[in-house]
């Protein structure tokens, strides 16, 4: 038996499923999950000292590569500061101001611990806003745990085949309308039997927590129109896409201006760190400026402020940084697509930039339900194989592969290589 068998045994005895994030447990590929123990640049190293090329990077913040130096270097002199003040800091002004200066759509920020409490902020605050209680989301799209937002669900919702979670009140969920993700005119329906009640539609601009799934031409601006046409308010969950498909996310990248935008993960370059921002007007109803609360013990923490700011300076003042993720993901992505039609196999590369992610259909996946025609075992698979092959890929069907600058040439090679071997392996 390996350690991290032995680990998961003994976790399993005192948390629950073993595990701080259900998604960890591979429970649905039929293993125990590796545990880490290290990472350095694209690498992470389990308990038993075995390395893996990994496509997890923390579902996205290592976007430079695990343990960046020049991040880890503000850490540790931040460290030295002093761990957590309960304070106002000037790292925390500099980052709001990095950050709105260069975001146009961005002109004030919260920080906050978690994607999960910044959607969770950010949708009091549309409310508060618009006076109006009514949410519309998408079917698949994923927006942390907070309990108006668990209808639906991507991610360890989709992978456990549940769609919203016990312990929920029904209340909590019966202002949230739930739309399909790619299908304007069901929203369209939605505002029209909600008429002046929607307070705001909140979306995965590139979906990424039922697989990746684009947002087809004209999706993003048509939800824009339909936004202003009603009063509500266009809220883009970034916390996966923001800082990596562009400096301003996927709002710059498909130059659409939301009124509100959710970050997390990323922001904190590795440590526990979320934001919401948007427009000044809409902002300014925060506490203690205006009625709407939200607060947060360890919000602005300057430690995990060192570390965001430094990971955002090299992600901003290194205009060759998105250019090489474009052209790793081309290189990656595109080379699995040929190995899939060379082999024939019944299965699609979804990706854009860096995110992508195989799906086990040959249907063109577009939201939720064709996310779900995927074949979850033959994911097992393929999950099973590139492990065993030193590739660590998120446990999932329904989660996405995250590259980063670490992952040269060479290492994307190396990779193709075992996918090649795994398209032998089943198509023999
Ligand atoms: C799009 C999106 N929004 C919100 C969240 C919630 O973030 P967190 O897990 O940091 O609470 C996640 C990921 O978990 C996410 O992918
Ligand atoms: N899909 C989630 C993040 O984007 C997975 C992370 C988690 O829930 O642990």
């Amino acid at each position: 038996m390996d350690r991290s068998q032995q680990l998961m045994d003994r976790a399993v005895k005192f948390i629950p499923g073993g595990v701080n994030s259900p998604v960890r447990a591979c429970g649905n590929v039929g293993m125990a999950p590796r545990f880490i123990q290290g990472a350095t640049g694209p690498y992470v190293i389990d308990a038993d000292s075995r390395r893996y090329i990994d496509y997890i990077c923390s579902w996205g913040p290592m976007i430079l590569g695990h343990n960046n130096p020049e991040v880890l270097d503000k850490v540790i002199r931040a460290c030295e500061n002093g761990l957590s003040f309960g304070a106002a800091t000037e790292a925390e002004v500099d980052i709001a101001e990095y950050i709105c200066t260069r975001i146009p759509h961005v002109e004030m920020i919260r920080m906050v611990n978690s994607g999960t409490e910044a959607v969770m902020s950010a949708i009091r605050l549309a409310r508060g806003y618009t006076k109006r209680d009514k949410i519309i989301k998408f079917a698949g799209n994923y927006h942390g745990h907070s309990d108006c937002l668990l209808v639906d669900a991507g991610s360890g919702l989709m992978t456990a085949g549940i769609p919203g979670s016990a312990g929920v009140p029904a209340g909590c969920t019966a202002d949230t309308l739930s739309a399909v993700y790619n299908d304007l005119d069901s929203v369209k329906k939605l505002f029209e039997a909600n008429e002046g009640k929607v307070a705001a539609v909140i979306v995965e601009p590139v979906a990424a927590n039922m697989g990746v799934v684009l947002p087809e031409k004209g999706f993003l601006k048509g939800l824009r129109e339909l936004c202003t046409q009603n009063g509500a308010l266009l809220i883009f969950d970034e916390v996966i896409t923001g800082f990596r498909l562009a400096f301003g996310g996927a709002a710059e990248r498909f130059k659409i201006k939301p009124d509100l935008v959710t970050y997390g993960k990323i922001i904190g370059g590795g440590m526990p760190v979320g934001a919401y921002g948007g427009r000044k007007e809409i902002m300014e109803l925060v506490a203690p400026l205006g009625p709407v609360y939200q607060a947060g013990t360890l919000s602005g923490n300057p430690v995990a402020m060192a570390a965001g700011m430094e990971q955002l300076k090299l992600l901003a003042e290194n205009p060759d940084i998105y250019s090489k993720l474009e052209a790793a993901g081309e290189k990656l992505y595109g080379g699995m697509e040929n190995l899939i039609r060379q082999y024939d196999l019944p299965c699609t590369v979804s990706h854009i930039g860096s995110l992508g992610c195989v799906f086990f259909t040959s249907a063109e996946v577009k939201n939720y339900e064709l996310a779900k025609t995927s074949d979850t075992e033959a994911f097992a698979g393929y999950y099973k194989f590139m492990l065993e092959h030193g590739i660590h890929l998120a446990p999932s069907q329904f989660e996405a592969m995250f590259l980063s600058l670490a992952h040269t040439d060479e290492i994307l090679d190396q990779t193709l290589e075992v996918f090649e071997d795994y398209c032998k392996s089943v198509s023999a």
